[in-house]
């Protein structure tokens, strides 16, 4: 038998084995549009010019391109401006790997300037107008966007300044009728890269290609999910230059924060003592705030309660300590221990005038505290007393409901970073606006976005665990951002390892298995 003489065909890898690096899993910088922008101008000004980083943006695009799909015919839609720029750099090299592709131009009267001009003149292939007859049913699909078609939508990205309306409108909407796979350069057309809200109109995309770092609009919702799988690719703005913007967000992952490993020579007391301010009813919850900080490393997790919860408190963790708020003591009395360094209050305890008193209480005692569920809709109009009474490190835990009860009165619009942001400014505290994009905003201005967790996280008794993390952290040392930061992305982490029929129990039983992953450091057990 002969043997080949060709070395046997590279297989092209199916979607399903691209290996597209994750931008996400480690903790990098999110530029807003203006700190972009200054990165780009400040970039320039050192010597790179515009049209290097323009044709390393369409390059990066169309390799994402070609990694991902075999030659297909492609439609690039080309906008005014320099994200019509990078949609130019694309259609050519695409063409010249032997892609058949059109450009269809939005405004093909306008006059182009600077480098998108440049790059619009050194692509040679077909460019037809955008016009109402190209956008009618028999001209879309017969003649501008054929069936299995890729179109790559460069219409606008940084310089969207108003929502899509006429005929950039009609296309988007057009793509995402007829189901097109569409790769957004920089980010999809009409999501405002800022606060990831739709402006008029904007396409699903299945892959967008970013420059640099991500912006807010890439992770906050529903930008998050318009732009489908994310790339951020290196287009030579030096690290330098992005540092000099002095980014305040950053994606939440790991390197934003270390966990604590236990030392050697610990015992239980130096890694902290969480008590838990649990209800008479829903004692469940408290139960799970209590498995949370267990998992996480808390040294001791007391659950207390007024005497009739204690033994459904006491039911399914006998590891927890139970402490009778009404036979052993009442808050004050808890709070003489100056061992009991963290504490929380809000799930399972009930709205009342009583529950906001303890707030206060736990407020002005200088521990850690972690407010949660029924402690912040209790303090609601107390939100001035709070944010005086405030002595130590503290953690708000906020869904947009409990968001509305406390900091209702904000002047804020839909964007979830502006609102975490202001939230935490107004009571001086770290503020976990809790939702599919989970925000953490501290009152010094950082904040990190979080884009680890499945929907399957949306179910009862979940925020309860979160709570019990975020406690179990600060127990063991963590600053109130940082603790905050690192239990939402545990949280999301665990739930990811979970799939399917997800219920709140199983988070703190997944917790040790994330630990586990070397990523984090803590695997060996070598801490010091
Ligand atoms: N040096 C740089 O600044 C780089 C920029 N890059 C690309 O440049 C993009 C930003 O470019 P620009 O600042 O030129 O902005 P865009 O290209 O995003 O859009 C600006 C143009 O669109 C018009 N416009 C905005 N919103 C509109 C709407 N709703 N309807 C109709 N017209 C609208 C504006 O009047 C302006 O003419 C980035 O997203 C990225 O793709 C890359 O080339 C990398 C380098
Ligand atoms: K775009």
């Amino acid at each position: 038998m002969a043997f080949p003489h060709r070395a046997p065909r590279l297989h092209r890898p199916a979607p399903e084995a691209l290996e597209i690096p994750d931008p996400l899993a480690r903790s990098r910088p999110v530029l807003d549009v203006a700190r972009m922008g200054a990165a780009d101008r400040e970039a320039m000004a050192r010597g790179i010019p515009g049209l290097v980083l323009m044709e390393a943006a369409g390059q990066a695009v169309a390799r994402a391109i070609r990694a991902r799909w075999s030659r297909r015919p492609v439609v690039v839609l080309r906008g005014p401006g320099n994200n019509g720029g990078d949609g130019s750099v694309v259609a050519r090299i695409l063409a010249r790997h032997g892609w058949r592709v059109r450009v269809l131009d939005l405004a093909p009267d306008a006059p182009l300037h600077g480098d998108a001009a440049v790059m619009a003149r050194r692509w040679r292939g077909p460019t037809l107008p955008l016009t109402p007859e190209a956008l009618g049913p028999e001209g879309l699909e017969s003649q501008t966007l054929g069936p299995g078609e890729l179109v790559v939508d460069a219409l606008f990205g940084a310089g969207l300044s108003r929502p899509l309306a006429g005929l950039a409108r009609a296309v988007v909407e057009r793509i995402s009728a007829l189901g097109l796979d569409c790769v957004a350069v920089d980010i999809p057309s009409g999501i405002d890269g800022d606060t990831g809200q739709i402006l008029g109109a904007a396409p699903r995309a299945t892959l967008s290609v970013t420059f640099c770092h991500p912006k807010p609009g890439h992770l906050l919702m529903p930008g998050r999910e318009y732009s489908g799988t994310l790339v951020v690719a290196d287009i030579g703005i030096p690290p330098a230059v992005v540092a000099a913007q002095a980014p305040t967000t950053h994606v939440n992952a790991p390197g934003l924060w270390a966990l604590p490993a236990p030392a050697r020579s610990g015992h239980k007391y130096h890694r902290g003592h969480v008590t838990v301010m649990a209800g008479t009813r829903l004692t469940g919850a408290a139960r799970l705030a209590g498995l949370g900080a267990r998992r996480v490393g808390a040294g001791l997790v007391t659950l207390a309660g007024p005497g009739s919860a204690l033994p459904a408190l006491g039911v399914d963790q006998p590891g927890a300590l139970l402490w009778d708020l009404d036979q052993d003591g009442p808050l004050e009395t808890l709070l003489a221990d100056r061992r009991r360094t963290t504490f929380i209050l809000g799930p399972g305890r009930g709205r009342s005038p009583a529950t906001a008193e303890a707030a206060l209480t736990l407020a002005a005692s200088g521990r850690a505290v972690v407010l949660d569920a029924d402690a912040l809709t209790s303090l609601a109009g107390f939100r001035p007393r709070l944010a005086r009474a405030l002595a130590g490190p503290c953690v708000l835990t906020p869904h947009d409901g409990e968001y509305a009860a406390l900091f209702g009165d904000l002047d804020t619009g839909p964007d979830r970073l502006d609102r975490a942001r202001k939230a935490a400014r107004a009571v001086g505290a770290v503020v976990v606006l809790k939702g599919p994009d989970t925000v953490i905003a501290a009152p010094d201005g950082r904040a990190a976005l979080t884009a680890n967790a499945p929907p399957t996280l949306a179910t009862a008794g979940s925020g309860d665990v979160l709570a019990g993390l975020v406690a179990g952290l600060m127990a063991q040392g963590l600053g109130p951002f940082e603790a905050a930061s690192a239990a939402v992305w545990l949280h999301g982490a665990a739930a990811a390892r979970h799939g399917p029929g997800l219920i709140a129990e199983d988070l703190p039983r997944l917790i040790p298995a994330v630990l586990a992953d070397p990523g984090l450091g803590l695997a060996t057990g070598s801490g010091g």
